[in-house]
């Protein structure tokens, strides 16, 4: 499937009038830059976009829906990966994994290793905001570590859903904010979501707290998060997500130390990505034969 997708597109991009015509489904993952709608007008045949990963904001759908192309997503397959994911960012950031790793490296430093003290996680808060099927798999995650867990989510979840994994739901995000020793962000991105933490809520989190992001980098307003992590206002950040993707070299996040990145891999696991492409192929497939296509997106 990927060597094909490859050949046509780099024989679309060689002879875009001759091979376009015959494209009648497109596939994008869906943190690579927005399609541009330019290529849109070489498609005439095009039926469907068929996006691999849940978010769609690299897309302009109600723009492809307007030419008449539907577009579709591959939800409920990457929740697992993206949870684990997330895991290993507040471990990673809490037991200064990353930090130990280059001193075993550097034998000026290796009999220093007492200088790494962390946080426990256990008996330590999480406040998670977004309790989706993301949000929800983190706080199974979590309940396993013996964290109290607090969430915030526009709905409640059940309360067997709550109890089932342990977590409180706090009504306030100012609230969560005060009280968490690990900040998740596991929403969807959203006009209200974008730049929902910014210098006022890093502000109410604790100096000693760790903000971890697997949603999106739009979140988040970089420069605040930029100057929280300078000034101490919070301890540190781990995120798998940031605005734009990849960050230019010389954005100040990359320069400090207090700083864990990586480049989007929530869903990078070989049982995901397959589970992905199974059903961007479905997606397709259902478009070109002109039936339901099962993961329309419908804004
Ligand atoms: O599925 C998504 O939206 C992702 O961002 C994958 O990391």
């Amino acid at each position: 499937f990927i060597k094909c997708k490859l050949s046509l597109s780099v024989e679309l991009l060689e002879n875009p009038v001759r091979h376009g015509p015959k494209i009648q489904a497109l596939f994008s993952w869906n943190f690579h830059p927005a399609v541009k709608p330019s290529l849109f007008r070489l498609l005439p045949s095009l039926k469907v976009v068929a996006s691999g990963g849940v978010g769609t904001d690299h897309l302009d759908v109600p723009l492809i829906n307007s030419l008449g192309v539907k577009v579709a997503n591959t939800p409920g397959v990457s929740s697992d990966s993206t949870a684990d994911l997330a895991m290993g960012l507040l471990l990673a950031s809490a037991r200064q994994i990353l930090e130990g790793h280059k001193i075993a490296l550097d034998p000026m430093t290796i009999h220093l290793p007492q200088t790494l003290i962390g946080t426990e996680v256990s008996g330590s808060t999480l406040g998670i905001i977004g309790m989706g099927d993301v949000g929800y798999k983190i706080a199974q995650r979590s309940k396993g570590f013996d964290m109290k867990i607090l969430y915030h989510n526009r709905t409640r979840r059940s309360e067997e859903d709550g109890r089932t994994v342990g977590a409180t739901y706090c009504e306030s995000l100012d609230d969560l904010l005060m009280c968490s020793d690990f900040v998740m962000l596991a929403v969807k991105l959203t006009p209200e979501t974008t730049g929902l933490i910014g210098h006022r809520e890093l502000s109410l989190m604790k100096p000693t707290a760790t903000l971890i992001n697997v949603s999106r980098g739009q979140v988040v307003d970089q420069d605040a998060l930029v100057e929280a992590l300078r000034s101490g206002t919070i301890c540190a950040a781990a995120l798998d997500v940031t605005y734009p993707e990849p960050l230019p070299r010389d954005h100040p996040l990359l320069g400090l130390p207090n700083v864990l990145i990586t480049p989007h891999i929530g869903v990078n696991t070989y049982n995901t990505k397959s589970r992905m492409v199974k059903k961007m192929i479905e997606n397709a497939l259902a478009a070109v034969k002109g039936l339901p296509i099962p993961n329309e997106v419908i804004i």
